[in-house]
C-alpha cells in the first residue's frame, strides 16, 4: 500500500487532471462510491454530513446523495463560506438543491440544532477538511469539531479525520475523534504519528480509479508492506535444491550472562531455512549453547584462523546480540568487516559500540543492515528519543542515505529502509514487547540474505514475518516469547510460499 502526503495527492491531482484529461468531478464521484461501500448502511440509519467548501466537503455532498438513494436519513451541514465552494463541491450542492435534499449552512445561530441532529444519529460523516487543510482551526470550525467529538455516537472521516495535517500528523488546534477513516489512494503520511494513532480509528485505503502507471508516476516511494509483497520473495524449495543453495550464514553472539541471545538468534536462523548456520562466540557460550544447538555448528570466537576461514565463505552474517558494549567487541566487527565481502547485519552491542566510531559503517557502503530500537538509534543519532518517535521514517532515511546503509528501526509500525525506498511494517504486537526478540529478528533476516534475498527484501520480508508470527501467536498467548516465534517460523514461511 502506497504512503502519500497532501503534496503527492496535489501533484496526482493536477496530473490526473491536466495530463490525463480526467475530471476531477469524476475523481469525486469515484471516491464517493468508494467511501459509500463503508457507510455500513446494513447496520445504520440516520446520518449528519458535515462538509466544509473543498474537495473533502464535495465528497461529503456526494455521499449524501448516496445515502438519500438508498433510503437513509441524511441530514447535511455545510461549515464555511458558501462563495468560496470549490467547483466539484458546488456540482454536487447543486445536485442536492434540484434533488430537493435540504442543506443546512451552519452559523453560530443553529449550532445547537445540529448537536441535536448529531445526538439522534448513528453516523456522523466527517468531510470538513481533507488533504488541504493547512492552518490551525480556529472559530466555528473549531465548534463545529468540537461538537461531533462530545455528541456522537460514530464518526467516519472522510480521506482524513479533519483537523489532522495529512502530511506531518500534527493535530491543527482540535481534530475529529474518528472511528473509522476511509482515505483515498494513499495511507497518509501522517497517520504514522504515534500520537495521531488514537485519532484515526480503523483506515481503509480505496481506490479512485487512477491507473497504476500513472499512480506510479507519482509515488514518494514508502509503502505499508504488504502480504503480496512477502509472496513474491520467498524462495521456493525446488526438488533439486541442495543446501548450499539456502545460504551459509554466521551469528556473532553471546557472552557470560547472554548465552541466551546467542542461542535465539542462531536458532533463528535455522529454522529461518539456512543451508548451514555456525554460531561464533567466546568459548563459555560455545560450550553452553552447542548443548542446545542440534543443527547449526559453534566455533570459539578466538580461533582466528578457522574464523576467517569461516566467515570468508559466508553469504551473510549476523553480528552483536549480547555480545558486550566494550572495545572486544569493536574490534571483532572491524575484523569481520575487514575479512568479508557479504552482508553484515548489526543488532545490540554491534550497535552500541559504533555510537563513537561511525568510520566502520562510513567505509562499508550497501552491505551493511543495522536494527536499532529507539534507545540505539538515539546512540548512534545523537537525536533524543521522543524526536525519533515522531520522525521515524525522515531520521531513519537520513541515516540510511548519508551511511549507504539499510536502517530497520524497531517499534510499533517498525520502519525499513535504503534511504531511497521506505517500507512500514504493519505487523506485530505488544505481547512481543520482552527479551529476545530483536535476537530472533536478527537471525531471520540473516537467513533470508543468505537465502538470496535482496538487503532491502529480506529486511522488509524478516520483520514482516517475524511480526506475523507475533500476531497470530498473541490470540492465544498473553506475551509472545522467542522461543515461540522460533518454532512457528517455519509453518508460516511455508504459508508464505507460493
Ligand atoms: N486525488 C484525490 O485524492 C482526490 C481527492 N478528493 C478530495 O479532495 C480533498 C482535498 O480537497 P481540497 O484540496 O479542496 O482541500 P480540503 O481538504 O477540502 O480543504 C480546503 C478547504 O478548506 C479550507 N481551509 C483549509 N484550512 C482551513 C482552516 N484551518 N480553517 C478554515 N478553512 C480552512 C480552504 O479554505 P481557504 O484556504 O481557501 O481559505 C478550502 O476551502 C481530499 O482530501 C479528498 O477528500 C476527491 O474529491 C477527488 C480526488
Ligand atoms: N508494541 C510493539 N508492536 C510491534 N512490534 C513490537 C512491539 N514491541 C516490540 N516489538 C518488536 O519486537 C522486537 C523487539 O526487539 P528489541 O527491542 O531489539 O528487543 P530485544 O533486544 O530485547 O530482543 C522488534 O522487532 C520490535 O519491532
Ligand atoms: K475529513
Amino acid at each position: 500500500m502506497r504512503i502519500g502526503t497532501s503534496n503527492s495527492t496535489k501533484l496526482l491531482d493536477n496530473a490526473c487532471v491536466n495530463e490525463y484529461k480526467i475530471p476531477l468531478i469524476v475523481m469525486m464521484e469515484n471516491a464517493v462510491l468508494a467511501a459509500f461501500k463503508h457507510m455500513d448502511i446494513a447496520n445504520n440509519q440516520k446520518y449528519v454530513i458535515v462538509s466544509g467548501v473543498g474537495n473533502n466537503g464535495g465528497d461529503g455532498l456526494g455521499i449524501a446523495r448516496q445515502l438519500k438513494a438508498h433510503g437513509k436519513e441524511v441530514d447535511v451541514f455545510i461549515v464555511g463560506n458558501i462563495e468560496k465552494m470549490s467547483e466539484c463541491s458546488k456540482i454536487n450542492y447543486n445536485i442536492l438543491k434540484a434533488m430537493d435534499i435540504s442543506t443546512n449552512i451552519i452559523d453560530k445561530e443553529n449550532l445547537d440544532y445540529l448537536k441535536s441532529k448529531i445526538k439522534n444519529s448513528d453516523v456522523v460523516v466527517d468531510c470538513i477538511f481533507g488533504t488541504g487543510l493547512e492552518r490551525d482551526i480556529k472559530g466555528i470550525y473549531y465548534d463545529v469539531i468540537d461538537i461531533i467529538n462530545q455528541n456522537k455516537n460514530k464518526t467516519y472521516s472522510i480521506d482524513v479525520p479533519s483537523g489532522i495535517n495529512a502530511t506531518t500528523g500534527d493535530i491543527l488546534g482540535i481534530c475529529i475523534d474518528a472511528d473509522k477513516t476511509i482515505s483515498f489512494e494513499f495511507y497518509k503520511r501522517g497517520f504514522l504519528k504515534y500520537a495521531t494513532k488514537e485519532f484515526i480509528g480503523e483506515v481503509i485505503v480505496e481506490h479512485i480509479g487512477i491507473p497504476k502507471y500513472i499512480l506510479d508516476k507519482y509515488d514518494d516511494k514508502e509503502y505499508i508492506t504488504d502480504i503480496e509483497l512477502i509472496k513474491e520473495n520467498i524462495k521456493i524449495k525446488n526438488k533439486f535444491s541442495f543446501k548450499s543453495d539456502f545460504g551459509k550464514v554466521a551469528i556473532f553472539a553471546g557472552s557470560r550472562g547472554f548465552t541466551g541471545a546467542a542461542y535465539i538468534a542462531t536458532q533463528a536462523a535455522v529454522k529461518s531455512g539456512s543451508g548451514l548456520t555456525t554460531l561464533i562466540s567466546d568459548s563459555y557460550v560455545q560450550n553452553i549453547a552447542s548443548q542446545k544447538l542440534c543443527e547449526a555448528m559453534t566455533l570459539d570466537i578466538d580461533e582466528d584462523e578457522k574464523v576467517k576461514k569461516l566467515i570468508k565463505g559466508c553469504d551473510a552474517i549476523g553480528f552483536g546480540c549480547g555480545m558486550g558494549d566494550n572495545e572486544v567487541t569493536y574490534n571483532k566487527l572491524e575484523y569481520v568487516l575487514k575479512n568479508t565481502t557479504c552482508t553484515i547485519i548489526i543488532d545490540a552491542d554491534g550497535l552500541n559500540i559504533l555510537k563513537q566510531k561511525k568510520e566502520l559503517l562510513e567505509n562499508n557502503p550497501d552491505r551493511i543492515i543495522i536494527t536499532p530500537h529507539l534507545g540505539e538509534m538515539a546512540r548512534l543519532t545523537g537525536y533524543p528519543i521522543d524526536y525519533i518517535r515522531d520522525n521515524k521514517v525522515d531520521v531513519a532515511k537520513e541515516f540510511a542515505k548519508k551511511y549507504k546503509l539499510i536502517v530497520l528501526l524497531k517499534g510499533y509500525e517498525t520502519v525499513i529502509t535504503d534511504g531511497e525506498y521506505t517500507y512500514i511494517n504493519p505487523t506485530g504486537n505488544a505481547a512481543m514487547a520482552n527479551g529476545g526478540m530483536g535476537d530472533t529478528l536478527l537471525g531471520i533476516i540473516t537467513s533470508f540474505v543468505g537465502q538470496g534475498m535482496t538487503n532491502l527484501m529480506a529486511t522488509v520480508c524478516g520483520a514482516y514475518i517475524h511480526g506475523y508470527i507475533g500476531d497470530t501467536l498473541s490470540k492465544k498467548l498473553y506475551t509472545v516469547n522467542a522461543t515461540d516465534i522460533i518454532s512457528s517460523i517455519p509453518k508460516i514461511i511455508k504459508f508464505f510460499q507460493k
